[in-house]
């Protein structure tokens, strides 16, 4: 076993050992490598830097700097990052499974009590990033990564504003949709942490009802889907809705009843729900607020980390075929380079008043581009930019020095 180990194992660099590959996201492929200093099992994300043949400029090397001084228990720790062949490599703690593999695990019956802890979780991971003026852009469950202990940390932080969110039209993860805030949707320039605030709300109502809530198939579908749910935003709801840049007019429909939506979830949840919902991002609930929102204090209380349900570890079974191993390819694929993803089917009622009365002025109710923009509204938080540390050209030569061969 320990030959077929040593086989299996690629030096890829003098620090890491190269393992097999996890599978592919947005950015690159991501492999498991063993950290040789620290012993530590890592996931090593290999980001294409396309034109940026030169290497990583000055900009992303600060922020890459800014992500690794982020540090708390429940965002995924950037151990190190180093440019290599024109690709960046960034080495996170490696982590067992994530919330979606928990959500769609039909064997795994989530009480009141586990839905609250995994929110919990992630809002405290949000409120931390959020307080240090990072935002994530990208949340969706299968971004929340869960350890053997049962934590939850937030993954992917900070990189949708490094790399930029990649034209999605091209790929099949549409369901990065369903996360959207309203006013991305409607092409908004300037925007806060509601974004993520929005993402996590989604997510909320994914563990409550163990589907995704919102699946829109195109941008325009996807606010139809939303305003059916809590009925076409009124002027007096959200003011500023119309000056946004791609905001087209959508015949009015009432909202439902979130009990009727959620039936399973109680006041308090309910409560909290509808402040995540907030049509309006300068009026929607904080993640430090949510916090400190009495559904965390209610009973019954979060559960213990440790004492929740989780599927068995997904990497474990991953064991690589000795057969398909050639040392000079470089790492084996074991398993689609993409999950797929199971798209459930959508209530009635959502489905029948998803009617948009105008669409983008020639009547194309079709797919616009999701490129995120890369601004960020430090106004939400009502402070100015902070200022960020900055890299000096000692610390640059040394992370473009790596051997990473
Ligand atoms: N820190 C980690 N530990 C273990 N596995 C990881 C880690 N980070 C990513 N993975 C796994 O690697 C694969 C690719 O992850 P990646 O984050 O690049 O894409 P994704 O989450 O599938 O999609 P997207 O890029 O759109 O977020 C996934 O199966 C993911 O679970």
């Amino acid at each position: 076993m320990a030959e077929v180990d040593n086989l299996l194992t690629k030096k890829v660099a003098d620090r890491y050992l190269k393992r097999e590959i996890l599978g592919e996201g947005t950015y690159g492929v991501v492999f498991k490598a063993i950290d040789t200093k620290s012993g530590q099992t890592v996931a090593i994300k290999k980001i294409r830097l396309g034109k940026q043949k030169e290497g990583v400029n000055f900009t992303a090397l600060r922020e890459i700097k800014l992500l690794k001084e982020l540090k708390d228990p429940h965002v995924i720790e950037l151990i190190d990052a180093f440019p290599h062949k024109g690709n960046l490599h960034l080495v996170f703690e490696f982590m067992e499974t994530d919330l979606e593999a928990v959500i769609r695990d039909r064997n795994i019956f989530l009480s009141p009590a586990d839905i609250k802890s995994y929110i919990q979780m992630t809002l405290k991971g949000l409120a931390f990033c959020h307080k240090k003026y990072v935002l994530h852009r990208d949340m969706k469950p299968n971004n929340l990564l869960i350890g053997p202990n049962g934590q939850l940390k937030l993954a992917d932080f900070g990189l949708a504003r490094l790399f930029g969110s990649p034209d999605r039209r091209f790929t099949h993860q549409v369901f990065a949709r369903w996360y959207r805030a309203p006013e991305l949707l409607f092409g908004a320039k300037q925007y806060g942490p509601g974004v993520d605030v929005w993402a996590a709300a989604c997510i909320f109502a994914e563990l409550l009802l163990r589907r995704p809530f919102l699946q829109g198939n195109s941008d325009i579908d996807q606010l139809g889907k939303i305003f059916a749910a809590f009925g076409t935003p009124k002027p007096s709801q959200w003011a500023d809705m119309v000056y946004l840049p791609d905001y087209v007019e959508y015949q009015y429909v009432p909202g439902q009843p979130l009990k009727t939506l959620f039936p399973t979830a109680t006041e308090d949840a309910l409560d909290l729900l509808s402040k995540m919902f907030s049509y309006d991002p300068k009026a929607r609930i904080s993640a430090q607020q949510a916090l400190e929102h009495r559904y965390f204090s209610s009973g019954p209380l979060p559960t213990e980390p440790a004492l929740l349900p989780r599927p068995p570890p997904k990497r474990e079974s991953a064991n690589p075929r000795v057969s398909e191993f050639n040392p000079h390819d470089g790492p084996v694929v074991l398993s689609p380079p993409r999950k797929s993803r199971r798209v459930m089917p959508q209530r009635e009622g959502f489905e029948a008043n998803m009617r948009p009365e105008k669409m983008d002025g020639h009547g194309n109710a079709g797919e616009r581009s999701e490129q995120v923009p890369m601004s960020l509204d430090f106004s939400v938080f009502g402070m100015r930019p902070p200022t960020r540390p900055t890299i000096n050209r000692g610390e640059l030569e040394k992370m473009k020095g790596r051997v990473f061969s």
